[in-house]
């Protein structure tokens, strides 16, 4: 396989950047630290690696363009919202490759994630004109209450390597919408996503220091300036629970306002009266999507007794047929994982569920190639004493577990710490309502493997998370109520 050589695959090689964007300016910091392709292994950019300094340096110009950036009419910031979004889409084709070069998924998923990405941007420059107050009747004769929506102030980002593009839109849309201003830190496998976005910001005609990409190796020491800034008032974050925590403990110290996007650990499940051939290609988008990489991915399959070996012989066919390869190359649907360490957690838990009794019905063929490849398993006869059933496998393994009863299955689904997404066929209609009551999840696919959309409000109870990102109520986590008491 050749080197990728990302300049030359662009229409626009200037969306390729490798400089931090601060305050409206292109910044070279003293280091860099080098962007991998995870197909192929080599080096495909040095990028700017930022020191807590100079996050801070950014921090500062963040707050002084909010000031301005509050003050443009619903209507102004709209306009230039939209404007960044058509610019995405004109150029969807080089985001996509940009990011399938560094993240690994496949191109045709890549260019899904674009328009994902920019639908956020669309959705949130239409609500920036409906941030609407409202008046309250007065407990006194003399006393009207009126309610005023105004930006936080600065919102800063910590985002993951899996959506490099949409994670971001999806806090920085209504973050801009509501006229604070952004400073975001992109994962450090897959900060040139980020920088493209950057690049289309300032063509959009965003202003200076109203949005900023700042790249850095040192996640921990700008996760701390972003909490112990006070110039920073809201702290919005997706990744893992472990390091969620870890913010929101340090973001305790200036009781700092939070969103928190956590693990999933999605029970995938499917009934007697499932239509079974529906419910294959939901478990293939809904497990595969991103190769499994993705928080709202099955982890857990559930399926009822009757259907139990038709489902699982039709699943391992239907997997059997997916093209494990480069995402840029024709063809392929399972890209690499992110990291060597990301194929060791998935073997791990083949090797921990086999070593409790669960039975291998498919294990692919994983190219003998330089990138982070591996083939999908799928286990049949898996229990709630193996790993695959506590822990997020994040990647290409689908654990089958045998049910018996309504009441069985909807136990073993909320047995856990997590509660983001969750799915289930069915077609009895009071079953359907039942179920979906039932489940301690923020959101419940029924009947679809696929949940994802700015239309509607994403987010986790339990150690999933805090707060809604997409839909009207997306926009509210980066408000603040204030209640003007009048005496007329
Ligand atoms: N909810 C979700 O969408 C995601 C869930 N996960 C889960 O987490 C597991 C591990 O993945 P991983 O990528 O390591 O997830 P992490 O939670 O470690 O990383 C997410 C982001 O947080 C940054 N980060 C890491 N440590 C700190 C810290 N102390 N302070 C501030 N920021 C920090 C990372 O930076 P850097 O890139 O430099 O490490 C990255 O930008 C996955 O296997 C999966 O189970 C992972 C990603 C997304
Ligand atoms: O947090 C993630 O893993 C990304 C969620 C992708 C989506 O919005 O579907």
């Amino acid at each position: 396989m050749s080197a990728t050589n990302l300049k030359t695959l662009l229409k626009d090689p200037s969306l390729l950047e490798t400089r931090a964007y601060i305050n409206g300016a292109w910044v070279e910091g003293s280091a860099t630290f080098d962007v991998d392709n995870p197909a192929r292994g080599d080096i495909i950019a040095q990028v700017t690696d930022l020191t807590r300094e100079e996050v801070a340096g950014a921090i500062d110009a963040a707050y002084v363009a909010q000031k301005d950036w509050a003050q443009w009419t619903g209507k102004e910031r709209a306009n230039v919202l939209r404007k960044w979004f058509d610019l995405m889409m004109a150029n969807q084709d080089d985001l996509a490759t940009i990011m399938t070069a560094e993240q690994g998924k496949p191109l045709a998923e890549a260019k899904g994630e674009v328009a994902y990405g920019a639908s956020f941007i669309e959705f949130f420059a239409e609500e920036a004109k409906r941030i609407y107050g409202e008046t309250i009747p007065g407990h006194m004769r003399d006393k009207r209450i009126m309610v005023m929506k105004q930006p936080i102030g600065v919102a800063a980002s910590i985002t993951p390597w899996n959506f490099p593009n949409a994670m971001i839109t999806r806090k920085a849309a209504p973050a801009l919408a509501a006229g604070c201003s952004f400073v975001g830190r992109p994962a450090s496998e897959t900060p040139l996503s980020a920088l493209a976005l950057a690049v289309l910001a300032e063509r959009a005609g965003i202003p200076a220091g109203v949005f900023n990409i700042l790249p850095s190796m040192d996640a921990p020491g700008v996760g701390k300036e972003f909490c112990e800034n006070q110039k920073v008032r809201k702290l919005t974050f997706t990744g893992s629970t472990n390091v969620g925590r870890i913010l929101l403990q340090q973001a305790a110290h200036n009781v700092m306002k939070c969103s928190m996007e956590l693990g999933g650990n999605a029970p995938f499940i499917v009934f007697d009266d499932a239509d079974v051939d529906a419910a294959v290609e939901g478990a293939i988008v809904c497990k595969f999507r991103n190769n499994g990489q993705t928080c709202v991915c099955a982890n857990r399959i559930y399926v009822q007794a009757g259907v139990y070996e038709e489902f699982s012989t039709k699943l391992a066919a239907r997997v059997s047929q997916m093209k494990v390869g480069d995402g840029l190359e024709e063809g392929t649907e399972l890209g690499p994982l992110i990291t060597p360490a990301a194929i060791k957690k998935v073997q791990d838990h083949v090797a921990d569920a086999t070593a409790k009794g669960a039975e291998v019905i498919y294990a692919g063929e994983t190219p003998q190639a330089p990138g982070n490849f591996l083939a999908p398993t799928i286990v049949k006869g898996a229990t709630r004493e193996m790993a695959v059933s506590t822990e997020e496998t994040f990647g290409p393994l689908a654990p089958i577990f045998k049910f018996e009863t309504e009441d069985e299955v909807i136990e073993l689904a909320n047995d856990t710490i997590f509660g983001l997404a969750s799915y289930f066929y069915a077609k009895d209609l009071s079953r359907v309502y039942k179920v979906a009551e039932a489940l301690e999840y923020g959101i419940v696919g029924v009947n679809t493997g696929i949940i994802s959309t700015e239309n509607a409000p994403f987010g986790g109870v339990k150690q999933s998370g805090l707060g809604r990102e997409g839909s009207h109520h997306g926009i509210e986590d980066y408000l603040e109520l204030k209640y003007v008491c009048l005496t007329v």
